[in-house]
């Protein structure tokens, strides 16, 4: 059978896109190859996946789409490897920072999609954003939406957010990841076993994100409607402040702008 869609890098992401894509039938394992340099990591992604897999990026040429999932410092590498590419292969890439423009030096001729996804793929909860290059055609990019709206949420943004995008919602399941962490060592600290800690602490985040999808009401409505006078919330909320809590947040979504914005240059 023919690779429609070839995987260059077989890593944390790459994943996370695949064994979605795979679950809801959008890719037939038989017609999807992985390129991915280590033997081990080959051999667990064959066996989970029943997919193709390489350590020849060169093989992957072919195919209808190709998904580059490799880190942006070995794009130039890379890129060696795939000269003898397809001129009608449809290269969407999900490297943080790496402009259209680069790529389509490295690239001349084919279409290509600049995407931003997250790791809740795997759940199907991701939420992904796309932006088209000079090539693309109306079909590519309902080629890109069917795959990406099969993995969660899709937005198309223009090119100059995509290193904004990325710190927010490529970087964010990591921040937010944190934030559930330390709820539940708060709880600990306040006494309750962490069996019951984590729990508490995920069902609070994932019930805030729900009412505030599901209602539309504003984040500091929600928060004052928690904060009784006098009461817990507000001694919670005061410290939150006191420590610099959003200051944070806010800093930490800027500095993964800047450094998507810096991987981008050294690319
Ligand atoms: N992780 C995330 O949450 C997100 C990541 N991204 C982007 O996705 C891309 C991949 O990130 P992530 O999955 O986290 O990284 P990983 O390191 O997990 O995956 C990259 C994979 O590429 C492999 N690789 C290295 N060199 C080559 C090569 N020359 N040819 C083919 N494969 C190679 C690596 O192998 P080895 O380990 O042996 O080096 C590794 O398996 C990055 O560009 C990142 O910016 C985008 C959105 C979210
Ligand atoms: O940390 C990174 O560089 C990648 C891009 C977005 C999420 N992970």
């Amino acid at each position: 059978m023919s690779i429609k869609l070839g995987i260059i890098g077989g890593g944390v992401m790459a994943e996370a896109i695949l064994s979605r894509l795979l679950a809801q039938q959008i890719y037939d394992p038989n017609t999807v190859l992985i390129s991915e340099p280590q033997q081990q990591r080959q051999e667990f992604l064959q066996a989970k996946y029943q997919v193709n897999v390489t350590s020849d990026n060169r093989s992957v040429t072919q195919s209808e789409v190709i998904l580059l999932a490799i880190k942006p410092q070995v794009l130039s590498t890379v890129s060696g490897d795939l000269s003898e590419l397809s001129s009608t292969t449809l290269m969407i890439s999900i490297l943080a920072g790496v402009p259209l423009k680069r790529l389509e030096e490295i690239f001349l001729n084919n279409p290509i999609i600049r995407v931003m996804p997250n790791t809740p793929a795997t759940v199907g909860a991701a939420m992904t954003a796309i932006a088209s290059g000079k090539h693309v055609q109306s079909h590519h990019l309902s080629l890109t939406k069917n795959i990406f709206c099969a993995i969660g949420e899709v937005v198309e943004v223009s090119e100059s957010l995509m290193d904004a995008v990325t710190g927010l919602s490529g970087s964010g399941p990591a921040f937010v990841a944190m934030m559930i962490e330390a709820l539940a060592d708060g709880g600990v600290a306040a006494g309750l076993p962490r069996a019951i800690a984590l729990p508490l602490a995920l069902q609070t985040v994932l019930g805030t994100a729900q009412l505030i999808q599901t209602t539309g009401i504003h984040p500091a409505q929600l928060k004052d409607q928690v904060t009784s006078p006098g009461g817990t919330t507000i001694a919670g909320v005061a410290q939150l402040e006191k420590q610099g809590f959003r200051s944070a947040v806010i800093e930490a979504v800027y500095a993964a702008y800047k450094r998507s914005v810096e991987l981008g240059q050294k690319s």
